[in-house]
Parts: C-alpha cells; structure tokens; sequence
C-alpha cells in the first residue's frame, strides 16, 4: 500500500492523522484566536502544512534542537514536531511565541498530539540564549532582525532556515550591511513567489 506524502516526504498514516488532528484544533479555535489570516482558511493544508512541511526535508535529521522562533499557530515548528516524531525522533523543539493565547494553543497541540515541544511564551529577545542546532521563522521579521535573534540562540555551527516572501533579495542586501553569512536560496514548494533561505556561519560585520 502506499504511504502518504506531504511536500514529497513520505509518511506514515499515524504521521497523517496527527496533521489531520492538528488541523482540526486549528479550525476549531481560530474564529476566537486569529492563529493564521482568514484570508487563508479555505487553503490552510497547503498555505500552511505543506508549507511548514518543506522546511522539515531542508535540514540534517538527527539528534538536535529545533527551536522555532513567533510560532504564532505553529508554522513551520509544531507541524515539523509532528514529522519528527516520527522521522526524527530525537530532535526536541522549543517554540517561542509571545502572545499567550497562541501559546496556550501550541500547549494544547503539543500535549494532545504528545509531541517533544516545549512552549515559551516571552518575547525572543527577552529568553536567554537557547543554544539552537536549528532555528525556524516564517513571518515573524525583516531578515536583518531575524539574524540578531539567530545570534542570540543558535549554537556554533546551527542552520538558521527562514521562509520569504518576495521581498527576499533585497532583505539579503540589507543585512549584508551588518552580517556576514553563508545561504542557499531554496524556491518554495507551494508559492512560487517565496524563497526559503538556510543560513549558516552567522557572523556580525
Ligand atoms: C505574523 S505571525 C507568524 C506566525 C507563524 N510563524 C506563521 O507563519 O503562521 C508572527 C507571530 O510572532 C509573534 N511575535 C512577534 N514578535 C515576537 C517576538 N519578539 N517574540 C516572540 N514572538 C513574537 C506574534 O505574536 C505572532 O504570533
């Protein structure tokens, strides 16, 4: 029989339905929590998991922690926590997110679907240094910004990987003002306008 797939990775059917599970949770309390625009509701497999999927297939899988930076509804940490179970058992995660409803939102998925992902609700510029092999952001900021909070909690020779919208060249140019970096730009799977760019060798200028 074949196995399911999500962004090209197979999976198993269990993997399958703690996604399917995961998005109902989303549906049931995004009219009282905004977790994702309602613009992109009818979409939200793919403007979502498929979307958080692909960063999953983009880094090393071993023993590792994978910390997730404005998880907001769990893009892309929660839903790679799910794939890890599964692919990855040994990579724990840590989602920082500020707001405390969402946070309560992650907790609750992470405890139903019981995951390996820790919830810290603070701002990232408030945790002490998290020491991150992975680092994870999708919307949260400018990519200048994002390499001062990647300074902060990446560990020596961590792999930063952050999903862009059109903008992404000229925040590149922006931040070369102040960073030196290694990156790979890696077109998006389900929106042909994105890039997702994995980052390493942070330094600042
Ligand atoms: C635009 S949302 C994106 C959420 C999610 N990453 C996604 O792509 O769907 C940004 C999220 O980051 C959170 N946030 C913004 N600034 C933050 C900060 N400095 N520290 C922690 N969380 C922050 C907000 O509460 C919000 O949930």
């Amino acid at each position: 029989m074949m196995r399911p797939q999500i962004a090209g990775m197979d999976v198993s059917r269990e993997t399958l339905e703690q996604l399917e599970q995961y998005h109902r949770l989303l549906r049931k309390w995004t009219p009282a929590i905004n977790l994702v625009a309602k613009s992109t509701m009818e979409d939200v497999w793919d403007r979502h998991f498929v979307d958080s999927a692909q960063v999953f297939g983009l880094v090393p899988r071993h023993e590792a922690l994978w910390v997730d930076l404005g998880s907001g509804g769990g893009f892309p940490g929660l839903v790679c926590a799910v794939l890890a179970r599964e692919l990855s058992p040994e990579t724990r995660f840590v989602l920082v997110e500020s707001d405390m409803r969402k946070a309560t939102f992650l907790r609750t998925v992470a405890r139903e679907l019981a995951l390996e992902a820790e919830v810290i609700c603070d701002r990232v510029e408030k945790v002490p240094p998290l020491g991150a092999e992975i680092l994870s952001a999708r919307a949260l900021a400018p990519l200048p910004k994002l390499l001062d909070y990647a300074a902060r909690h990446l560990g020596p020779a961590g792999i930063a990987v952050f999903l862009k919208g059109e903008s992404f060249r000229e925040e590149i140019c922006k931040a070369q003002d102040d960073w030196r970096f290694a990156y790979e730009e890696i077109r998006s799977q389900t929106d042909e306008a994105a890039m997702i760019l994995r980052i390493g060798d942070i330094e600042r200028v």
